[in-house]
């Protein structure tokens, strides 16, 4: 009963109520300020407005606002769920000492990258080892979480094989085009790396393949080609890599979708799991996609409004309201 279900068309639908209040990333940014301007001159503060952000969007603002690294000085922490688990987890301090494809090392540099950031020290090494280590990884907004999980999936490809081998399951379109974009930069020197967007205005024949090697898509999408056009193997696939996981599975019908995406993963797939936060609903919906996890969490410091200052833009009652959004976290 549950295969007649369309899930492209279901999550389009949702993709569309989101866009409806946030049309573009440039143009939600511009909103943001004219409101802000417009409620200023009135005297007004957002803490009064009656409309109200969902998690997508609370955490799309942050992104737009944010330009840059956000600077930590808390500490990691490591934890295993299978302490059997053959991986001494280290860290390191440069990028060359992560033995990457020189290409790769060059887009890394070219983006302006010149050490790994503090969660990037520790997760990077658990990402990249071998045998691959499935992760959970968890740190705020602005650290270098997506940086971190696009260097680890680049690495990952096969460029001698030409269908999909990584997988990133994002929760809405925007932040596909953001990691998407991302990607395309950091993979900049390897042009044999091929991405491939699974998002609503994408469309595939029944019967075609793809070729691309890494595939960044919403849930609703991806499952409706994976399933329904078979236009690639999910079992073929080496990476599954889940972004954003709270906002996930605080949209209608993700949680789901990723689950029956997951079920279709060859054992040996590495999963890794991305969030800024995991209350315990996230964390046992994490649990359940990725088995015996290493955890690596940076501890949550003074959040977003000093380094949003930092950027020059003023803290208005909109961002208070977005920061307040935020769920009692396991850590
Ligand atoms: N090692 C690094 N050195 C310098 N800048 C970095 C580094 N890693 C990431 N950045 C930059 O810092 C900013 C935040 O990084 P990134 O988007 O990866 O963080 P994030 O934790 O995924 O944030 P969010 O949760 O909001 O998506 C980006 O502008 C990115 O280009």
């Amino acid at each position: 009963m549950s295969q007649k279900i369309d899930w492209a068309k279901f999550a389009d639908e949702q993709e569309k109520v989101l866009h409806q209040k946030v049309p573009t990333l440039e143009s939600f940014n511009m909103i943001s300020q004219i409101n802000i301007q417009s409620n200023e001159a009135n005297g007004k503060d957002f803490e009064d407005a009656p409309e109200q952000f969902s998690v997508a969007e609370a955490t799309l603002l942050r992104k737009v606002l944010r330009k840059g690294l956000m600077d930590s000085k808390n500490d990691i922490k490591v934890q295993r769920d299978n302490p059997n688990s053959p991986l001494r987890v280290c860290s390191v301090k440069t990028f060359e000492a992560l033995h990457l494809n020189p290409n790769l090392l060059k887009g890394v540099y070219d983006m302006g990258f010149n050490a790994p950031s503090k969660i990037q020290e520790t997760a990077l090494p658990a990402l990249l080892a071998n045998p691959p280590q499935n992760l959970i990884v968890q740190s705020q907004s602005g650290t270098g979480k997506t940086a971190a999980f696009i260097l680890a999936m680049l690495s990952r490809v096969d460029v001698s094989k030409k269908y999909p081998q990584v997988l990133c399951l994002s929760p809405t379109y925007e932040v596909a085009i953001e990691t998407g974009e991302v990607a395309a930069h950091m993979a900049k020197f390897c042009p044999e790396i091929e991405i491939k967007y699974a998002v609503r205005g994408e469309e595939v024949s029944r019967g075609s393949r793809l070729t691309e090697q890494l595939i960044i898509g919403t849930p609703g999408k991806v499952l409706d080609w994976a399933l329904k056009f078979q236009v690639f193997d999910l079992k073929k696939l080496t990476v599954f890599m889940l972004d954003e996981a709270d906002v996930m599975i605080a949209t209608s019908g993700h949680q789901d979708q990723c689950i029956r995406i997951h079920k279709k993963l060859s054992p040996s797939c590495q999963v890794m799991s991305f969030s800024i936060t995991y209350d315990l609903k996230c964390m046992e919906f994490a649990e359940v996609l990725v088995p015996d996890p290493i955890i690596i969490s940076l501890k949550k410091g003074e959040e977003s409004l000093d380094n949003i200052q930092r950027q020059g833009i003023p803290p208005t009652g909109l961002l208070k309201r977005c920061q307040k959004k935020a769920t009692p976290s396991l850590f």
